[in-house]
């Protein structure tokens, strides 16, 4: 085997805005954003064939989910259009995965376009293993630990994708992410594309913005690719401008601009890590809360963004007092003031209900305020949001990290979802600093070809 085609698993985590919604789509303004120990794999390798035998295929699986195996084909398409991959169906119909289709058209489109030899022989067919940690879905009830063995540890969530009830932690950023970095350390040779080296970084998430961006069909502000790359930070985001002039996949000029676009022009997003220090203070954790139901946050931006443009005066002082409490929050928690947090919280969540009322859009809903007033009384809880855009995406605590304040904040939940009929869980995951990193094979054994 050559070092281009390598065996690796490359892992991206989750998202949590802790503060910074709506704001953070605009450049004058930052979010402060967790990673989050939930985390997408991928692993990559080749598929062997036959001698003398080409294929030009590359199958993408899902084991968790029911009927969740894409196969691709691939070619090279005239007028520097770029690689273009078509979902090829044999048997049982299976539903397209369109962020995986597009994230493969986007790597493999500047696999192709940086690495010469590529024109000559080809890229060799491909197998990529997608395994998500289960805190990603409702339908778990535990996430098992990290040292459980890989078939345990990523269980089966008995349902096919679009049944999956999301929690909201970002799952769509995490596998463009996670599947982008697989493609390119498993293809390319470490002089050119080196996961741990600064440009590799920036490469990967440039890429990864510019295909999360086009299968979303929308230019969000890019913070959850951000963090699914770099982990926690202060994120200001790139302007949209620089996607705009992109060529769609398979047009003339795709391939060349995409390469530009990627891997030399500047891109002006800011990711400050120093910011957010070494994350929480010692002894302080960031946990999260399902409501199992998730929300639609496209149509409540549009609600923010026509108050912002009928009040434009109000707006622009509510977002800078949010702005505020973003540093605020920042400086707390880089400070390690653990008794400053509570004080830094909760006008975040003032803010964030102001802009609720007045824009019409539930930010912080009435039975979520009632949930989170409740949980921040439990000893050991020094505050709460609903992060992001707000809505029923699971909510953020930030909690003393002890098993006594875990017993507590269980019991709560426990009488809350009694109470309310409702089902409030508190999940696994926890907030977690670092971004995307390549993993030691040895956990992932089952699954390597041999
Ligand atoms: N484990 C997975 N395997 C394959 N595709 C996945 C997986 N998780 C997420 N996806 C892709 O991401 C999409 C979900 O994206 P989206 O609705 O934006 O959710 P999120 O808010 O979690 O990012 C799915 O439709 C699928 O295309
Ligand atoms: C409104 C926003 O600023 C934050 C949305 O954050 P969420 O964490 O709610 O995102 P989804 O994963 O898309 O549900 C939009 C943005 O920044 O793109």
């Amino acid at each position: 085997m050559t070092e281009t085609d390598r065996t690796v698993v490359v892992s991206a985590p989750g998202k949590v805005l802790l503060a910074g919604g709506y704001i953070v789509l605009d450049r004058k303004h930052t979010g402060l954003v967790f990673g989050l120990s939930a985390r997408i794999h991928v692993l990559a390798q080749e598929i062997a064939t036959s001698e003398g035998v080409h294929l030009s295929e590359i199958v993408v699986q899902s084991p968790q989910f029911l009927n969740a195996t894409w196969k691709y084909g691939y070619h090279q398409v005239g007028d520097g259009g770029g690689i273009k991959v078509t979902q090829l169906q044999s048997g049982e119909p299976v539903e397209p995965n369109h962020f995986v289709e597009t994230t493969l058209t986007y790597a493999l489109t500047y696999i192709a376009h940086v690495d010469q030899t590529r024109a000559t022989h080809g890229l060799r067919p491909a197998s990529l293993l997608v395994l998500a940690d289960s805190d990603y879905y409702s339908s778990s009830s535990s996430t098992p630990s990290s040292s459980a063995p890989a078939a345990a540890r990523f269980p089966p969530f008995h349902t096919t994708l679009r049944d999956a009830h999301k929690t909201g932690l970002g799952s769509s950023a995490a596998i463009v992410t996670a599947l982008t970095a697989a493609l390119l350390a498993h293809h390319l040779p470490r002089a050119l594309f080196d996961l741990a080296a600064p440009a590799g970084r920036r490469v990967l998430h440039n890429l990864a913005q510019a295909a999360h961006c086009s299968a979303q069909g929308k230019i969000g502000s890019g913070f959850d690719v951000a963090s699914a790359v770099y982990g926690s930070c202060l994120y200001r985001r790139f302007s949209p401008a620089l996607l705009a002039g992109l060529p769609n996949p398979a047009e003339a000029g795709f391939g060349r601009d995409l390469v530009r676009l990627v891997g030399e022009r500047p891109w002006d997003c800011e990711v400050d890590k120093d910011k957010v220090g070494e994350g929480l203070p010692r002894g302080v954790v960031v946990r999260m809360c399902d409501v199992d139901c998730g929300t639609q946050t496209v149509g409540m931006v549009k609600g923010v963004n026509e108050w912002r443009a009928k009040e434009p005066a109000r707006a622009e002082q509510t977002y800078n007092e949010l702005q505020g409490c973003v540093d605020r929050l920042a400086a707390v928690l880089r400070g390690r003031d653990v008794e400053g947090i509570r004080g830094a919280m909760g006008p975040v969540r003032e803010i964030m209900r102001r802009m609720g009322r007045e824009s019409g859009v539930p930010i912080e809903p009435e039975s979520q305020e009632a949930m989170l007033n409740g949980l921040e009384k439990v000893p050991g809880v020094y505050g709460s949001v609903v992060p992001g855009a707000g809505g029923y995406d699971a909510a953020a605590v930030v909690m003393r990290d002890d098993d006594e304040t875990e017993r507590l904040v269980k019991e709560f939940l426990g009488k809350w979802s009694q109470e309310h009929e409702i089902q409030v869980r508190l999940m696994e995951v926890r907030g977690e600093t670092e971004g995307v990193r390549q993993e030691g094979l040895g956990e992932f054994e089952t699954w390597i070809n041999r």
